[in-house]
């Protein structure tokens, strides 16, 4: 569980974070999505205890799993000491260890890296190590900033699927990303962060509701209809009803998280 209320951080004359509310389930992926500099780091380094906020409260509950935005990682010793170090951090031992190790390596593709030396891996590799410390010991919450960055397609969905699997067996997980096609992929609920505030919050069906999506109609002879509509199926139905000429082409979009991302790129 975490629940942050009215958050307040300024840097300076900077106000990163300005009354920052969040509230995210056990079991809950929230995607954590806003511009540049809306104040997402800054809540998860508030989050993840590295900073204290001048105001507001934040509650999280269980350990607590961090892959921050910037790599931080020890160039000079193997994957497996990493490992070996963050998941000692949460407590494992032994055996426990051992086995944890073994399995994030294994679901993050990291299983013939362990014996490498983390310096002269790949940035792929690296990013990868960085989410499988996150990840190690199963903690009950999870704050991942922008996991994602610079992941081949194969690396993407091998986070991808783990992090849904810690969801599924309760963990609460706030997701960062730019990559909007990813929150559908993790089923995760969504929070539009604006000069540090979260301005919209609910799934993805939920915020959609309302947006406009857009029907195109190609007729014989390459003329085409298009309408930004509320309810493309309907207005398609009625475009169609209503036309006496063949048509070549019919081309459908429903809303899409971009959409929302730029509607509410215009709200104060
Ligand atoms: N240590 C710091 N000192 C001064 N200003 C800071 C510091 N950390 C963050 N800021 C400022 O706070 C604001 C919020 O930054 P933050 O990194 O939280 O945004 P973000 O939403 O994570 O952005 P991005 O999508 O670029 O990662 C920015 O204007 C940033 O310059």
């Amino acid at each position: 569980m975490l629940k942050a209320t009215g958050l307040v951080k300024r840097f300076h004359e900077v106000t990163a974070l300005d009354g920052f509310c969040l509230d995210v389930a056990p079991g809950e992926i929230a995607g954590l999505v806003g511009h540049n500099g809306a104040g997402k780091t800054t809540f998860f380094e508030i989050a993840s205890g590295l900073l204290s906020p001048e105001s507001g409260n934040i509650a999280v509950k269980g350990q607590v799993g961090v892959a921050p935005q910037q790599l931080a990682l020890y160039p000079s010793v193997t994957v497996r000491e990493t490992l070996r170090f963050f998941g000692g951090l949460a407590g494992l031992r032994r055996a426990a260890l051992k086995q944890a190790i073994d399995r994030v390596a294994e679901e993050l593709l990291l299983t013939g890296e362990l014996d490498r030396r983390v310096g002269i891996l790949s940035g792929g590799q690296q990013r990868r190590t960085q989410a499988a410390t996150a990840l190690v010991a199963d903690p009950a919450v999870l704050l991942l900033d922008e996991p994602t960055v610079g992941a081949d397609p194969e690396t993407r969905a091998a986070l991808l699927a783990a992090v849904r699997r810690r969801a599924k067996n309760g963990a609460t997980v706030v997701y960062a990303t730019h990559y909007l096609p990813e929150l559908a992929e993790l089923g995760a609920t969504i929070a539009v962060a604006k000069n540090g505030r979260v301005i919209a919050r609910g799934t993805g069906e939920e915020l959609l509701k309302g947006l406009p999506g857009e029907v195109r109609v190609t007729l014989d002879g390459d003329e085409e209809l298009a309408v930004t509509t509320a309810d493309p199926t309907a207005t398609l139905a009625e475009l169609l009803r209503g036309l006496d000429r063949p048509v070549r082409a019919i081309d459908i979009r429903q809303p899409s998280l971009d959409d929302l991302y730029k509607e509410l790129s215009h709200v104060a």
